[in-house]
């Protein structure tokens, strides 16, 4: 893949569809390289936006619309960097030569559904999940935990989540049968496309939980292989990552079969590029959860832990450069919320967070902020993760946000 002049003949164009504060970094690391960048999202000025060369506002489940926009900007590679896209439009796109979608226009739509790829890990490449039922009503969830049609039982503790959304919307944790209808009804709200499917899993007890960043790049030879990042451990509320820090301290046995099973999923899933793959652990004993084909929020840490970012990682790795994926030193991030529901809103703080030793911060310039939307993080290093932790924490926590 040859890099040229961005807005020029020679330029090497990609095309971001998601464009929030994931795509915001990967943008500016292809923007360092001289990539002709574009980004897209379903709403005018998300963070991406602000940063790429071009920007466009288009429904990304609409495959019309968004094959008229490839037809037009012609970009040479096609990022996701959200779930709910048209991925059917993807496959068609990749199959027809328009552009090379990242890492695979598969991947894409395995991924985009909670059923295509936990189908894919559990029952054709046999790979240790929660135990899960799909339900397509109230009834079908309430037979589908109380085994009432002759399927085994998922029980309680569960959880159910609709099958298309992504940071914990519309995910219930269910202790007993008066949470059945409640966890219903909000998976039918917090599902972003295709209302009414969820799949409910058995709560796994686990010690931990980690993301294995795994990256699929070209070595010196141009072959594809595989390369694992030091473990990112992370704290979850409702399903949200509030929390994160790496490395995560693992037994040998569990980081082996973390990188068994982070390396069978991606290998199937194939193409180039960075996954986040979401792994729960106890003892030395290890569950797939989900992978994102593309960078994670938990790995926001990685800004300030790793030689590359994860987004600097994706950026060359899709661009067919090598990588190294070392670890520099312990590190960790700690989320910043709206805090209120309000457009333009602004922060105060910022100069006490920053006094904070060996902290940063990213503000991702979302224009409205909700009480629980992500509006940036705070980065922080540490002789070692127990000290990155609060440094981390103690930074975001001064950053307040005001009406703007
Ligand atoms: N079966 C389970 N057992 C125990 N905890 C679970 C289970 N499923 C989910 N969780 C908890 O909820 C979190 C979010 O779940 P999951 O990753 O499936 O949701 P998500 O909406 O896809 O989140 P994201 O898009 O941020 O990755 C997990 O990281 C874990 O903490
Ligand atoms: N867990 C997935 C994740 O963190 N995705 C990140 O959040 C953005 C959407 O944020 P928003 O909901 O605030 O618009 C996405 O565009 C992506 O950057
Ligand atoms: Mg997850």
């Amino acid at each position: 893949m040859k890099l040229g002049t961005p807005l020029s003949p020679s330029a090497l164009r990609v095309m971001l569809l998601g464009s929030g504060e994931l795509g915001k970094e990967v943008l500016i690391a292809l923007q360092r390289l001289g990539v002709e960048t574009i980004a897209v999202d379903r709403y005018p000025n998300a963070p991406g936006h602000q940063v790429a060369h071009r920007a466009h506002v288009i429904a990304m489940t609409d495959g019309a619309a968004l094959r008229a926009l490839v037809e037009q900007e012609k970009p040479h590679l096609i990022v996701p960097e959200i779930e709910a896209i048209a991925t059917d439009m993807l496959v068609q796109i990749e199959a027809e030569g328009l552009a090379e979608v990242i890492p695979t226009a598969r991947a894409a739509q395995l991924t985009m559904n909670r059923e295509g790829i936990r189908r894919l890990a559990a029952e054709e490449l046999g790979l240790p999940t929660s135990p899960y039922r799909f339900a397509d009503s109230l009834a079908e969830l309430q037979a589908a935990i109380d085994g009432s049609d002759g399927a085994p039982a998922i029980g309680y503790p569960c959880i159910v989540k609709p099958v298309m959304s992504s940071s914990g919307k519309g995910q219930s944790l269910l202790k007993g049968p008066a949470d059945v209808q409640k966890a219903w009804d909000y998976a039918a709200a917090g599902g972003r496309v295709n209302q009414g499917r969820v799949i409910v899993e058995g709560f796994i007890d686990f010690d931990y939980e980690i993301t294995q960043l795994t990256v699929r790049a070209c070595d010196a030879s141009g072959a594809v292989q595989t390369y694992f990042c030091d473990p990112i451990g992370h704290v979850q509320v409702s399903g949200d990552y509030v929390e994160s820090w790496q490395p995560q301290a693992m037994s040998p046995a569990a980081l082996a079969r973390s990188r068994e099973i982070a390396g069978a999923v991606t290998a199937n899933l194939g193409g180039r590029g960075l996954f986040g793959v979401e792994l729960f652990v106890k003892g030395d004993e290890v569950w797939f959860s989900e992978v994102s084909p593309r960078p994670h929020d938990t790995g926001l840490v990685t800004l300030c832990s790793q030689r590359f970012s994860e987004f600097e990682l994706h950026a060359r790795a899709i661009l067919g450069l090598p990588v190294d994926v070392s670890l520099r030193e312990p590190g960790a991030s700690a989320v910043i919320y709206g805090g209120m529901e309000a457009a333009g809103i602004a922060f105060e703080g910022v100069a006490e967070a920053l006094t904070v030793p060996r902290s940063d911060i990213r503000l991702f310039g979302k224009p409205e902020a909700f009480t629980r939307r992500r509006m940036g993080v705070a980065v922080a290093n540490g002789a070692d993760v127990d000290e990155a932790r609060a440094r981390a924490k103690l930074a975001a926590g001064k950053v307040r946000p005001v009406q703007g």
